[in-house]
């Protein structure tokens, strides 16, 4: 790949209960990204972080919301709005955005920007399915909507912010499912999304569900973004997530499914790293992991 990638810190924690996930662009940053992807034969220009509200900043009733149970939905509205604009700008520069988070509702902005008019696949790789929405939510943290948010389900049709109407759901593939709530799975079944759970993985091997999860996402788009939540991963790889859950992908499953994202060339639109929480870290893996991960994504080989 000899494209360049422009790397866009979101240092979000508004959508996730655990504090220290808006560490995780510095971590990643110092995990040595850039030096990483410029090994990999890429360029990099690094954009700095778009502002996040500080604490002081929030609305402190928007931490307990008593219409619909979406924890500051306004404030993420603002920075989600600010990722769309970075993400578009690099898009239409003829770059690679590369965003750093942050929790994974800044997906929703990530998503607007690298879709703009295009008709945009979606490779989500995630332990969860971040399906839920304020009527169905159990913890109020919109970093397990965000999906929901982007596809205009339930009450999101009502929030023009949220919608994204050039995403199809039978373009969109989530991986690596093994945590859901049970609102969360019948709204999954209700639509067109193609989910596969970590027992899809076990059946049938990660290469065939990826490539299968490929083909949803790129047949008929103009381009694929991908969104890789850390805590895919089995929490022995990647201690440093907000929400671990046990089952997850193999440190080698995860390298195969970057590479095989890797051959889609041209075709990927955008990536995002999300829910990297240095305070829950230990030492840094799961940053270094995360720098690894986009490397192979981007090109890097073995040999
Ligand atoms: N992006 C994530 N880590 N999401 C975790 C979501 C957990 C749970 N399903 C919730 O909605 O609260
Ligand atoms: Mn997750
Ligand atoms: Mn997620």
């Amino acid at each position: 790949m000899t494209r360049t990638v422009r790397i866009v810190g979101v240092p979000m924690d508004l959508g996730a209960d655990r504090r220290g996930v808006d560490m995780g662009p510095s971590a990643i940053r110092y995990a040595g990204l850039a030096d990483q992807l410029e090994a990999t034969g890429l360029t990099c220009i690094d954009d700095g972080d778009v502002a996040v509200p500080r604490p002081e900043e929030r609305d402190p009733d928007a931490a307990q919301p008593t219409d619909g149970q979406a924890k500051y939905l306004a404030e993420t509205e603002t920075v989600t709005d600010r990722v769309a604009d970075a993400v578009s700008d690099a898009v239409s520069d003829g770059q690679l955005p590369l965003v750093l988070g942050g929790d994974h509702s800044i997906a929703i902005g990530s998503v607007a920007g690298a879709a703009d008019a295009d008709d945009l696949g979606i490779l989500w790789f995630d332990a969860h399915g971040d399906f839920n929405t304020p009527q169905t939510t159990p913890s109020g943290n919109v970093h397990g909507m965000s999906l929901a948010a982007i596809l205009g389900i339930g009450p999101f049709e009502d929030e023009p912010w949220a919608v994204t109407p050039e995403i199809d759901p039978a373009n969109v593939a989530l991986v690596g499912l093994r945590d859901l709530d049970d609102e969360e799975k019948r709204l999954i079944r209700e639509s067109d999304v193609t989910a596969y759970t970590m027992s899809d993985v076990d059946d049938r091997g990660v290469t065939d569900v990826v490539d299968d999860a490929l083909s949803v996402a790129t047949e008929g788009t103009d381009g694929v973004h991908v969104s890789l939540d850390m805590d895919w991963l089995d929490p022995t790889e990647a201690p440093g997530v907000g929400t671990p859950v046990r089952g997850g992908v193999s440190y080698r499953e995860a390298h195969v499914a970057m590479e095989y994202v890797a051959d889609v060339g041209d075709q990927l639109r955008s990536f995002e790293l999300v829910e990297v929480n240095p305070i829950l870290d230990q030492h840094n893996q799961t940053a270094e992991l995360g720098c690894e991960l986009v490397a192979s994504a981007f090109g890097k080989r073995i040999l």
